[in-house]
């Protein structure tokens, strides 16, 4: 079962464990590698703004329940701040201000024109109904309605939210705005404004990131073992496109547990199996645990549930010569170090994740220009923009003899530094 929010709290506490801490470690490294002075990262290490809210919901028996939100709005000095709202059980405030300097950071890799920003409700919407999640959304739009717009703030999907959410969310905005308002959101549904290929975006990224980094490791996917962790939005897509060009995919996972066959699981079948949420593996006898699933033997490992799952507890026993981080900080910094040192080429999240981000940004201009690409079109920028800053990021950790995280930080606070300084900022 997943950890209630108070046990989750308390690993948080745990120095290793704290992604925000850790963040804003790899952050200071980077600015310091650039030559930029202390209060840079005094602007940098927390979001410029951070609202909490309560919201209320009539659930289905009547009563009413009190639910925490949080939006973090970590700095909008290259334009308005960008990122996904998750709902889950085990979010916490630290979290999500961790999530939204890595949003800045994805934009200013694939350099879009936005900030970080990032949302979260503690709420589990497994066991919430239709109408209550309903309630809950709309609800969370109108308490953070001040601070988030078009020009302001942009959320999106994340863990367990969807284009339906997406679509609550717009609606209520819109009400609020008392115009149609489809900029407000990305993620949502095609028919209400949303992009060809956002629902498969962060997946695509994270395959081509994998088609370049198996390259530089002399590796064909086709064949490659390939195991994949969380079979939601980015895990589930991210195996098809694998499992259709041909690689073996030996394992994959869920919240409740993982399957694995050294032979290749039948990804088609699964994908028919699954539910909303991504859980899959609840149908199943043979199953086996998230932690043994990441130690299997393969060629390339994929993260794509949640943070710290690699850690110095694991990082010796990971077989793959190849990580890509489709999840948000699922390696801790030491986990980090003992990768490098053992010669596995990670491929982090600020990077492998950002084709999510990108299609936002498509969709976005889409609404705001009222005029919309085709899928293939779509594919095609994205394609470019992600193997350009694959390449950077890669070259960047050559010349500067540096890990590809703290390349991938140097190349994306680099953008936000310097707009910061010519508003005088700092
Ligand atoms: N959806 C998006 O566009 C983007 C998602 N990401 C990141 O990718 C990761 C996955 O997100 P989505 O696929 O969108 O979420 P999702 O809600 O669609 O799926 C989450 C998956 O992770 C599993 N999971 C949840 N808790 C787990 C645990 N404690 N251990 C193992 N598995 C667990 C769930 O059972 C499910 O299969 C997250 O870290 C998210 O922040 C990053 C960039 C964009
Ligand atoms: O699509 C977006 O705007 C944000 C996606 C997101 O939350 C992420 O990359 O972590």
């Amino acid at each position: 079962m997943v950890a209630d929010n108070a046990a989750d709290s308390a690993k948080d506490q745990k120095e290793s464990m704290d992604v925000l801490a850790s963040t804003r470690t790899v952050v200071k490294n980077a600015l310091e590698k650039l030559g930029y002075p202390d209060e840079v990262f005094e602007l940098m290490k927390d979001p410029m703004r951070m609202m909490t809210v309560r919201i209320p919901v009539r659930m289905d028996d009547d009563s009413i329940k009190i639910f925490t939100g949080y939006r973090a709005q970590h700095n909008d000095s290259v334009g308005p701040t960008k990122g996904g709202v998750r709902f889950h059980p085990n979010v916490t405030e630290k979290e999500v201000k961790a999530l939204s300097i890595w949003m800045s950071l994805k934009a200013g890799i694939v350099d879009l024109p936005y900030g970080g920003g990032k949302g979260g409700i503690i709420c589990d919407p497994r066991e919430m109904s239709f109408r209550e999640l309903e309630g809950l959304s709309r609800g969370y739009v109108r308490a953070i309605s001040q601070i988030v717009g078009p020009n302001k703030d942009i959320p999106a999907p994340d863990v367990f939210t969807n284009s339906q959410i997406m679509a609550w969310m717009m609606d209520e905005y819109s009400r609020i705005d008392e115009f149609n308002n489809p900029g407000f959101i990305t993620g949502k549904p095609i028919v209400l404004g949303g992009s060809h290929g956002r629902e498969s975006a962060t997946a695509k990224g994270v395959t081509i990131c994998i088609n370049e980094a198996a390259k530089k490791k002399g590796i064909d996917v086709n064949g490659a073992r390939v195991v994949v962790q969380g079979f939601g939005n980015a895990g589930s897509f991210l195996a098809k496109f694998l499992y259709d060009a041909g690689a073996k995919i030996v394992g994959i996972s869920d919240a409740y547990g993982a399957l694995s066959d050294p032979d290749g699981l039948d990804i088609d079948y699964l994908l028919d199996r699954r539910d909303s949420f991504g859980t899959v593996t609840k149908l199943f006898e043979n199953t086996i645990s998230n932690k043994e699933l990441l130690e299997l033997d393969c060629d390339i490992l994929v993260p794509a549930a949640v943070q710290n799952q690699i850690t110095e507890e694991n990082a010796d026993n990971i077989k793959a010569s190849i990580v890509v981080e489709a999840a948000n900080g699922p390696t801790t910094l030491e986990g980090t170090r003992i990768l490098s040192e053992r010669g596995i080429l990670l491929v982090p999240d600020v990077l492998a994740s950002s084709g999510g981000v990108t299609v936002s940004y498509f969709e976005w201009v889409q609404n705001n220009q009222g005029y919309y690409w085709t899928a293939e079109e779509i594919d095609k920028k994205l394609h470019e923009i992600m193997i350009k800053s694959f390449n950077n990021i890669y070259n960047t950790s050559e010349t500067r003899r540096v890990d590809m995280r703290l390349a991938a930080y140097m190349v994306g606070v680099r953008k936000m530094a310097e707009a910061a300084r010519f508003r005088g900022w700092v």
